[in-house]
């Protein structure tokens, strides 16, 4: 085991100071900020002229404790955008604070991030979605925060957004429709358009759960993601959510069928390059 510290609190002053390490370290004012989900890691790879910087040379800077992420800063250029790209997050299931999980978002939004591009690989609950298939994130479900466990409880820092933050078109409508400009530009036809639904994990669904979530409206589901664009839409940068469909939910008794981490580093090694195109080709779109 790591020898990991999972409860502190990460004030404006915390995340000032880590976004002030980082902007003496580097040259680069990014106006993009992208997250990469489990297995994704290689989406980094896209960047040109690269600064890498390892979260464990980052003071006071959490690190990753799940296989697939690979808890490095890239700072780069692309398609003559300047990106930050974190390869790798933060999950509320690996015991951390909430500040911790939000401070991805957070700290983007300190260094002058606009647009936060934020991946993550998910079950398919739709019946239409198969493995490998690209979903625009266009809504969520929060279900630990419709419980009490948002990413925002506790008490508000003004500076960083409003106790009573909106959360509608939080998925930006403009850049979805800039997805799929982009998808069509790149060929890439299994694009979706989807709700997402963030659980706390880390066990997978049974299959009552699952039955559960289809009829509530549910596309794909997760264990990431819903906290970070919460605490982005809280400071206000525009989100762009990207599910790759890693393993089809199994809403059946009679199968031996079962989730695994290791089905979902497999896909994400298999389509990690459909990603890739679909935001390269999504950054050429873009205006910021
Ligand atoms: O970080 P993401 O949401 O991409 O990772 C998913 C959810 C769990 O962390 C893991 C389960 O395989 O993949
Ligand atoms: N909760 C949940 N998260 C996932 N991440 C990748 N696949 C899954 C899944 O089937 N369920």
């Amino acid at each position: 085991m790591k020898n990991v510290k999972y409860n502190e609190n990460y004030s404006y002053e915390d995340v000032e100071a880590i976004c002030k390490f980082l902007l003496e370290k580097s040259h680069y004012r990014p106006k993009i900020g992208i997250i990469c989900g489990s297995g994704l890691s290689n989406l980094a790879d896209i960047l040109q002229e690269q600064e890498v910087i390892a979260y464990s040379d980052i003071p006071n800077f959490p690190t990753c404790t799940v296989q697939g992420h690979r808890a490095c800063l890239v700072f780069g250029i692309l398609n003559d955008k300047p990106v930050i790209c974190m390869q790798g997050r933060f999950h509320k299931y690996e015991g951390y604070s909430t500040s911790k999980v939000a401070l991805p978002a957070r700290l983007m939004y300190l260094l002058g991030v606009e647009i936060m591009i934020v991946t993550n690989a998910a079950g398919g609950i739709n019946s239409d979605y198969d493995p490998g298939n690209i979903m625009i994130i266009k809504d969520h479900i929060n279900f630990p925060g419709m419980a009490g466990g948002s990413v925002l409880r506790g008490p508000n820092d003004e500076r960083f957004g409003p106790r009573f933050p909106t959360m509608n078109n939080v998925y930006n409508d403009k850049l979805r429709e800039l997805v799929k400009v982009a998808a069509k530009n790149c060929g890439i036809s299994n694009i979706r358009e989807g709700v997402y639904c963030f659980l706390g994990g880390p066990s997978f669904e049974t299959v009552a759960e699952l039955r559960f979530l289809k009829a509530a409206g549910v596309d794909a589901v997760g264990m990431s993601t819903v906290p970070e664009v919460v605490a982005a839409g809280h400071c206000g940068l525009k989100v762009c959510g990207l599910s790759l469909i890693s393993n089809k939910a199994i809403m059946d008794y009679d199968t031996d069928d079962k989730p695994n981490h290791e089905e979902v580093l497999d896909t994400g090694k298999t389509s990690c390059a459909n990603i890739q195109s679909l935001v390269s080709d999504l950054l050429r779109l873009i205006e910021v």
